[in-house]
C-alpha cells in the first residue's frame, strides 16, 4: 500500500519538493537534497565531508518529478473516502513562500494534467455520488474564505469581511454566517472557486509573482441521508492553503506587504506553538485561541478529523534554511494524534429501538421487583407464624431468613445498578431530544431561507417583466420611427422625380431654343412685340452669354484635351452634349449619393429593427424559459418546502413522542422508586422483627443457662435430651415429668416438698434427680450442639 495506515489516529505528513524555478536555475547550483528509494525518506546533504546528512522520514516524500495526479491519489483520495463515510477531513499545505502550496492545492483548474487537489477532489466526489446507491440522497455545500490580517473574509461574499468563530457540541468549531452554496456538479464548484480566487489577496513579491497574502480555507460539506432508515451522516472537508512563511529580506516586502508578512509569520508561529503543545507531552493547555488560524483548525489538529499535512519545499540551496525548518515542522506534526469519528445522527427508528430496549429493561426490573416482593411476603409468613404451630426447627428458620436477606440485598444492589443505567439512558434520550429540537430549528431556518429565496425570485420575475415591457415599448417606438423614415424616403423620391422631370423639361426647352426657329407673332401690338423682342434679346444675350461661356469652357476643355489626349472629342456639339450630360450626371451622382445615404440609413434602421426583433424574440424566449424554469423551481421549492414541512411535522411528532416516552419512563421510574422504597421498608421491618426474635432467643438461652446452672448447682443433671423423663425424689415422693421441647417447666426444688410422698418416714431427696429414660450416660457425653439441647 502506498500510504501509511492512519488507524493510529496520527496526522499523516507528506512532503513535496517542487522543480527548480527559473531564478534558481539561473543560480546554477545543484539541489541540496537526496531522496531515499523507499519514497519516505529525504536527506539534506551534509555541509562538510565529515558531517552526516540529516535524514527525515515522512509518510510519503514526493520528488520534483511527481505529477499532480499522483499527489491527489496519495494525499487526498483516502481522505475523500473517509469524508464520504461521514468523517471530517482536512488537508493543509504548509511551506515557505513560492514552495508550491497553491500549485498543489489548486493548480491550474482548466488543465486536466495540472489541476490540483481541490478540483480533482470535486470531480471525485461527484463521481462517487453518481455511483452511489439510489436510496442514498446527497447534498453538497461549498464555502470559501480567507484569513487576512487576522480577519476572516467570506470569499463568496466579500462584504462579510470579519466573520466570527463559534463552537458547539453538534457542529464542533465553525465559522458563523459563512456563505455555503449548495452545488450539484463540478462546474458549479469551479465557478465558485473562480469567484473566490478573484476575491483573494494575492500580490507580487520578489520570491513569487502571485504570492498568497492570506490563509485560504475551502470547505465542502457532504451530507448523506439513507432513505430506507432515514439515518444521516455528514462529513466536512477543509482544504487549507496556508500563506507562505517568508524572510522579508528575500521577498523585499515593504509597507502593506510588510504588514501582511508580519501577520502571516505571527499566525504560523501560533500554529507551531499549538503543534508543540500537542506533541511535547507536557502541556496541559493548547493555545488554539492565540490566532484565528489555529482556532479554525482546532478540530483538524488533535480533534475530530482525519488530517493530512503536505509540507512544500524548494530543493535549491538558496532556500536550504527554510526547507530545513519546514521539514522539522513536518516531523513535529507527525506525532499529533486525532480522534476522528463518524458524524452520525440517530434516526427515529434507532431512537425507537433504544426506547424498546429501555422498555424491556423496565419490564425486566418489574419482574425482579415482583420476585423480591414474593420473597418478602414469604419471609413475612415465616416471621408472623403462630407460636404454637411453629414446630419447625429454629435453626432452619434462621438460616432461611439470612439467605432471604442476602437475596434481597443482592436484588436491591441489582435494582440500584439498573436504575442508574436507566438514569443514564434517560439523560441520553434527553440529549437526543435536544439534538432533534436543534435539527427542527435548522429545518425551520432552511424553510425560512427557502421562503426568502422564493420572494427574491418573485422580485426578479417582476423586474424581468417590467424590463420586457420597456423593451416592447422601445421596439414600438422604433417601428414608428421606421414608418416616418419610409414616408420621408418616398417624399424624397417624389421630389427627385419632380427634379428629374424639371431637368428633362429644361433640356427640351434648351433643345427647342436651339433647334426651332422662332415664329413672328401674328397679332401683337408693337409694344408687346418690342417687349417680346427685348425679352428675346435678353434671352438671346443670355443664351449667347451662356453659349460663350460654354464655348469658352469647351475651348478650355478642348485645349486640355488637346494637351492631354490625342483622341480628343472632335466636335463642339459632342462636347456640349458631353458637358450637359456631365452636369446632369453630376447632379444625378449627388442625388444618388444622397439617396444612397438615405438608403443606407434606412437599411441600418431596418437591420437594427431586425436585430431588435431578434433580441425581442430571444428575450421572449429567455423569458418563457426563465418563466418555465422559475415555475419549475417554484414547484421544486414548494415540494421541498412541503417535504420539509412534513419532516418538520414528523420531527415535531417524534420529539413529542420522545417527550411522552421520557415522561412515561419517568413515571415508571417513580413507580419503581416507590416499589423499592416499599421493599426497603419491608426489609427494615424484617430486620427489626428478626432483631426481636434474636433478643427473645437470647432471653430464652439466658433463662435456660440460668436454670441449667441452677441444676448443676443442685447437682441434678447436666444435659437432658428432648423427650426424656426426669424423676426427682424417691418412693411415693417421686415426681416424674416428661420434657417436651424447650417449653417444659419442671416442678423441682425445695418449694415442692409439700407435694412429696413421705413414704416409710423417709424424706424425699429432691437434690438428686435421675433420668428414667434414654441412655443418659451416653447422652451426657454427647456434644451440646448435635441433638442434645438445653431446654
Ligand atoms: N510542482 C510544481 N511544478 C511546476 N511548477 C510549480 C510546482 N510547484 C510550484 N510551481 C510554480 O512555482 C510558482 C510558485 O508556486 P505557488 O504560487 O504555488 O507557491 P506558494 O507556496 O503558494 O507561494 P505563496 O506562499 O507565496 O503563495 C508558481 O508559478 C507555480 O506554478
Amino acid at each position: 500500500m502506498e500510504t501509511s495506515d492512519d488507524s493510529s489516529g496520527n496526522i499523516r505528513v507528506l512532503c513535496r519538493f517542487r522543480p527548480l524555478n527559473e531564478k534558481e536555475k539561473a543560480m546554477a547550483e545543484n539541489i541540496c537534497v537526496d531522496f531515499g528509494p523507499d519514497s519516505k525518506t529525504v536527506m539534506m546533504r551534509a555541509e562538510t565531508e565529515n558531517s552526516e546528512p540529516l535524514r527525515f522520514v515522512f509518510d510519503y516524500v514526493f520528488d520534483p518529478s511527481t505529477v499532480q495526479s499522483k499527489i491527489y491519489k496519495v494525499a487526498a483520495s483516502p481522505i475523500v473516502d473517509a469524508v464520504m463515510q461521514g468523517y471530517n477531513g482536512t488537508i493543509f499545505a504548509y511551506g515557505q513562500t513560492s514552495s508550491g502550496k497553491t500549485f498543489t492545492m489548486t493548480g491550474v483548474i482548466t488543465d486536466p494534467e495540472l489541476m490540483g487537489i481541490i478540483p480533482r477532489m470535486v470531480g471525485d466526489v461527484f463521481a462517487k455520488i453518481n455511483n452511489a446507491d439510489e436510496h442514498i440522497e446527497f447534498t453538497v455545500k461549498v464555502g470559501y474564505c480567507e484569513i487576512y490580517m487576522e480577519k476572516i473574509k467570506d470569499l463568496l461574499d466579500p462584504r462579510k469581511n470579519n466573520l466570527k468563530i463559534h463552537e458547539d457540541k453538534a457542529r464542533g468549531v465553525y465559522i458563523e454566517d459563512l456563505t455555503e452554496s449548495y452545488v450539484t456538479n463540478d462546474r458549479e464548484v469551479y465557478e465558485l472557486m473562480r469567484i473566490g480566487t478573484n476575491n483573494r489577496e494575492v500580490a507580487y513579491t520578489h520570491m513569487n509573482a502571485g504570492s498568497s497574502r492570506s490563509h485560504s480555507l475551502f470547505c465542502v460539506t457532504i451530507t448523506q441521508t439513507n432513505k430506507l432508515d432515514m439515518s444521516t451522516k455528514s462529513g466536512k472537508f477543509y482544504l487549507v492553503d496556508l500563506a507562505g512563511s517568508e524572510k522579508v529580506g528575500k521577498t523585499g516586502a515593504e509597507g502593506k506587504r510588510l504588514e501582511e508578512a508580519k501577520n502571516i509569520n505571527k499566525s504560523l508561529t501560533a500554529l507551531g506553538q499549538v503543534i508543540n503543545a500537542l506533541t511535547d507531552g507536557k502541556s496541559s493547555h493548547v493555545p488554539y485561541r492565540d490566532s484565528k488560524l489555529t482556532r479554525v483548525l482546532q478540530d483538524s489538529l488533535g480533534g475530530n478529523s482525519k488530517t493530512t499535512l503536505i509540507i512544500a519545499c524548494s530543493p535549491h540551496p538558496y532556500n536550504e534554511a527554510e526547507t530545513l525548518s519546514t521539514l522539522r515542522f513536518g516531523i513535529r506534526a507527525k506525532s499529533i494524534k486525532n480522534k476522528a469519528k463518524v458524524n452520525k445522527e440517530y434516526t427515529v427508528a434507532e431512537l425507537k429501538l433504544m426506547l424498546t430496549k429501555a422498555k424491556e429493561e423496565i419490564m425486566l426490573k418489574d419482574k425482579r421487583i415482583s420476585v423480591l416482593e414474593q420473597a418478602v411476603n414469604k419471609s413475612g409468613i415465616l416471621i408472623g407464624g403462630d407460636e404454637e404451630s411453629s414446630t419447625k426447627d429454629e435453626s432452619e428458620l434462621e438460616i432461611s431468613k439470612v439467605s432471604v436477606y442476602d437475596d434481597m440485598i443482592q436484588e436491591l444492589e441489582d435494582t440500584r445498578a439498573r436504575l442508574s443505567e436507566e438514569v443514564d439512558m434517560n439523560s441520553k434520550l434527553r440529549q437526543e431530544i435536544e439534538i432533534k429540537t436543534k435539527e427542527n430549528e435548522e429545518i425551520k431556518g432552511d424553510y425560512d431561507f427557502l421562503n426568502k429565496h422564493i420572494g427574491s425570485l418573485q422580485e426578479k420575475l417582476t423586474t424581468t417583466e417590467s424590463t420586457l415591457a420597456e423593451k416592447e415599448e422601445h421596439i414600438e417606438q422604433l417601428i414608428m420611427a421606421q414608418e416616418y423614415l419610409r414616408n420621408d424616403i418616398s417624399s424624397l423620391n417624389e421630389k427627385k422625380n419632380e427634379l428629374e422631370q424639371t431637368i428633362i423639361k429644361k433640356d427640351e426647352e434648351i433643345l427647342k431654343w436651339k433647334t426651332q426657329p422662332r415664329e413672328a407673332p401674328s397679332t401683337v401690338n408693337i409694344k408687346d412685340l418690342e417687349h417680346q423682342i427685348q425679352v428675346l434679346r435678353a434671352q438671346l444675350q443670355e443664351e449667347q452669354k451662356k453659349s460663350k461661356e460654354l464655348i469658352a469652357r469647351c475651348e478650355h476643355l478642348e485645349r486640355r484635351w488637346n494637351e492631354q489626349a490625342s483622341n480628343a472629342i472632335p466636335n463642339l456639339d459632342k462636347i456640349k452634349e458631353y458637358l450637359r450630360e456631365e452636369a446632369v450626371r453630376e447632379e444625378q451622382t449627388l442625388w444618388n449619393e444622397e439617396k444612397q445615404t438615405l438608403m443606407n440609413d434606412f437599411q441600418a434602421i431596418l437591420e437594427k429593427s431586425a436585430e431588435l426583433q431578434i433580441e425581442l424574440n430571444e428575450t421572449k424566449e429567455n423569458y418563457s424559459t426563465m418563466e418555465q424554469a422559475l415555475s419549475e423551481e417554484v414547484k421544486k421549492l414548494r415540494s421541498k418546502n412541503e417535504s420539509l414541512e412534513k419532516s418538520f411535522e414528523q420531527s415535531t411528532l417524534n420529539s413529542h413522542n420522545l417527550f411522552s416516552q421520557l415522561a412515561e419512563s419517568k413515571i415508571q421510574k417513580q413507580v419503581v422508586d416507590r416499589k423499592l422504597a416499599n421493599v426497603n421498608e419491608k426489609c427494615l421491618k424484617l430486620e427489626a422483627e428478626s432483631k426481636k426474635d434474636k433478643e427473645k432467643l437470647a432471653e430464652a438461652e439466658k433463662f435456660i443457662k440460668d436454670l441449667y446452672a441452677k441444676y448443676e448447682e443442685q447437682n441434678i443433671i447436666n444435659r437432658v435430651p428432648f423427650g426424656s423423663t426426669i424423676e426427682v425424689g424417691s418412693g411415693s415422693t417421686r415426681i416424674r415429668k416428661s420434657i417436651k421441647g424447650g417449653k417444659a417447666t419442671i416442678p423441682i426444688g425445695k418449694n415442692r416438698s409439700s407435694d412429696a410422698d413421705t413414704e416409710a418416714g423417709s424424706k424425699p431427696d429432691f437434690s438428686r434427680p435421675r433420668l428414667l429414660t434414654g441412655e443418659h450416660n451416653k447422652m451426657f457425653q454427647m456434644p451440646y450442639k448435635d441433638n442434645c439441647k438445653p431446654f
